[in-house]
């Protein structure tokens, strides 16, 4: 914080800087700097956030975003917490009614955070208007403790991010001011009448600023976790690559370049599509402040697509590097378990992935029939019933490549749907048909988000300023991303007639080239990531390459080594082995 000051850098946008990555297993402020911060900032009125933002920025205030409940994740509008407006006192009484309606797990409030921004079915005038924000006081802002009829706590051990305090809470009865309930796009009258937002999901908008946000953070994740394997591999001499001759370093195995460099690829295509949904959403941002919501469910869709995309692309690239390293991946001191605990839980917060990428194929069946239909669809979506372009392309070139992508995608699209019209007809039941289909619908919105980011790869690598080496390095890492992409999804391009068993074969070849080509780019590419040792924190991946003093050091500090005999030995194990057992 005092870093942040120092460097003048506004709470709202602390959770962009690097500060967050020197606590590796979990921030218990990384909620109030993100979410919080974001809510009072586009959920908030003016007035409002004169109130709230400078106590904020002072951490007088520190927030959390208390959404989840024990019951309901998910399901937003399933949520039970009530918010009921009392026109007598002009206050709304929160409360929760049930054991499933706790909230659980909001970052920060077990035991950090003293306000929180609820979400609360709103009831006014006898009537629900579903959920909506409130600023609610949860602590004294001097002693600290709980205020009465708030019952919170901290939920207990987690597979990681474990120094940070996820909470559970509870209202009895309790009351807030009216003009606590966060009126920016939708107001509570002091007569209780309800004024209605612009975009009935407009209260939605900090899920889609944080799913966008997760973008950027797994490509930096994933950045950190390839550095340290990709230098490990470097200083790592195993086996004998030719019977005789000395142990080569681990790099020069084509299993470890294929373990490697597609995910050093995936790091560029992530952030690639991170920059172009965040410059959607400032346009949108900006388009919303005048009152124009056109954009709003291509930017929903977008960001859903990518925070599941991105966060099982970084989960799994961190694993890989994980075994990549052999043992010392397992051990704490590399960093990669706390790497991969911190970040596999990117696909299950901020909306679970599949419940993502069912959105994304709602969008692309309805963009698909509306296609047909001749009515207007955005232009993401134009190519689902845009005629193939197939054969103006070189084959095999970079361009046919993405269009193989999205004629695949489109077929995909177009085949699911039909199999949705036939249970329909079948079930007579829209609902019923959508969930027997749904297995193929989560396939359909993968491919297209894979179709997305195999685009923007190649479009900012094609329109980026760089040197002519630099430039064809970056060319190669694209090349080796979409053809890597294309063989783990080879059955859809056969299905769709795109590639041939003969194509396939020929891309696969020169992905093997690739990744002889690319080896000696290896260690260049995540230096230039230019993490500093201390942000990494592994005894794998430091800069100078020292991993066995490093290693050997961090034994040392281990509190077992403290003395020679540990007190276990005379409280157990000497028993034990007296005791003829
Ligand atoms: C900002 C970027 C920064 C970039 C900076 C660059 C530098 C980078 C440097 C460093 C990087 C470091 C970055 C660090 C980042 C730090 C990360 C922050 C981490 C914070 C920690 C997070 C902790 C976790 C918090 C949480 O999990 S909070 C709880 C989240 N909960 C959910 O997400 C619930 C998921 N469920 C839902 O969202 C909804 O229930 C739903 C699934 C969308 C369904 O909603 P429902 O109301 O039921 O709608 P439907 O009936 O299904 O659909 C109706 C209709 O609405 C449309 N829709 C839905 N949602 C939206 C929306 N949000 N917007 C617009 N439209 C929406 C939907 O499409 C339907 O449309 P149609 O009817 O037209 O089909
Ligand atoms: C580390 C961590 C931090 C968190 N921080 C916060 C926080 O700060 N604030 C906050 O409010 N919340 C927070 N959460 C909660 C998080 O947002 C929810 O866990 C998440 O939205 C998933 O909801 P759920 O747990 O109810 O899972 P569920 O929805 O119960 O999912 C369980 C399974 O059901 C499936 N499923 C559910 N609905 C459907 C459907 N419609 N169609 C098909 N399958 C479905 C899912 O795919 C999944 O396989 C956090 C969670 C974690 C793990």
């Amino acid at each position: 914080m005092r870093k942040l000051a120092e460097h003048n850098i506004p709470l709202r946008e602390a959770s962009i800087t690097q500060v967050h990555s020197v606590l590796r297993d979990g921030n218990p402020l990384i909620v109030h700097t993100s979410m919080f911060a974001n809510a009072l900032a586009s959920l908030a009125n003016p007035k409002q956030q004169q109130q709230w933002v400078p106590l904020a920025e002072k951490n007088r205030i520190i927030g959390t975003y208390a959404q989840t409940e024990i019951g309901h994740g998910t399901f937003v509008r399933g949520l039970e917490t009530t918010a009921i407006f009392d026109p007598e006192t002009k206050e709304f009484v929160l409360h929760s009614p049930t054991i499933t309606s706790t909230k659980w797990w909001p970052g920060g409030l077990g035991k950090t955070a003293n306000a929180a921004i609820v979400m609360a079915q709103l009831y006014t005038q006898g009537k629900c208007y579903g959920p909506h924000p409130f600023f609610v006081q949860l602590r004294d802002f001097d002693t600290h403790h709980s205020l009465p009829g708030v019952i919170l706590g901290e939920i207990g051990p987690r597979l990681g991010i474990n120094s940070q305090d996820n909470g559970y809470l509870r209202f009895d009865h309790y009351r807030i001011p009216r003009t606590n309930m966060l009126m920016r796009h939708s107001q509570v009258l002091e007569d209780g009448s309800y004024v209605k937002p612009i975009h009935n999901k407009l209260s939605y908008g900090t899920m889609v600023w944080t799913r966008v946000a997760i973008v950027h953070s797994c490509s930096k994740k994933l950045a950190c976790a390839v550095t340290i394997a990709t230098r490990y591999s470097a200083v790592r001499h195993q086996s004998e690559l030719v019977p005789g001759k000395p142990e080569p370093q681990i790099l020069e195995y084509q299993t470890q370049q294929y373990k490697l460099l597609p995910h050093i690829a995936s790091v560029f295509a992530i952030l690639f599509s991170a920059s172009s949904v965040l410059r959607m959403q400032r346009n949108v941002a900006a388009s919303i402040s005048k009152g124009n919501v056109e954009l709003l469910p291509e930017l929903h869709i977008l960001s859903c697509a990518m925070k599941a995309l991105s966060s099982q692309d970084s989960t799994q690239g961190i694993e890989t590097c994980r075994l990549a390293c052999g043992g010392h991946g397992y051990i704490a001191s590399s960093g990669l378990p706390s790497l991969y605990t911190s970040t596999t839980c990117t696909i299950t917060y901020e909306g679970e992935n599949t419940v993502l990428l069912l959105q994304v194929a709602r969008y692309l069946i309805k963009s698909y029939r509306a296609g047909l239909e001749g009515l207007p669809v955005l232009p993401s979506v134009m190519y689902l019933t845009a005629p193939s372009a197939m054969h103006q392309s070189p084959p095999l070139s970079n361009q046919a490549l993405i269009e193989a992508f999205r004629i695949s995608s489109a077929n995909l699209v177009k085949e699911t749907e039909s199999r949705l019209c036939r249970q329909f007809n079948l079930e007579q039941n829209f609902h019923y048909a959508w969930n027997r289909c749904s297995v193929a619908l989560v396939h359909c919105a993968e491919l297209h988000s894979r179709y997305y980011m195999c685009e923007k790869f190649l479009s900012t690598v094609e329109s980026i300023r760089a040197s002519d080496r630099v430039r064809s390095v970056l060319q190669d890492l694209c090349r080796l991303y979409l053809i890597h992409h294309i063989t783990l999804n080879q059955g859809h391009f056969l299905r769709s007639g795109t590639l041939s068993g003969v194509d396939l074969s020929t891309l696969e070849e020169e992905m093997y080239e690739l990744l002889a080509k690319l080896r000696p780019q290896a260690v260049p590419l995540v230096d230039a990531f230019d993490f500093r040792d201390e942000l990494l924190g592994s005894t794998l991946g430091a800069w100078d390459g020292r991993v066995y003093e490093r290693l050997y050091e961090e034994a040392q500090k281990s509190p077992l080594n403290k003395t020679d005999v540990s007190k276990a030995y005379h409280k157990y194990l000497q028993p034990l082995m007296k005791s003829n057992l």
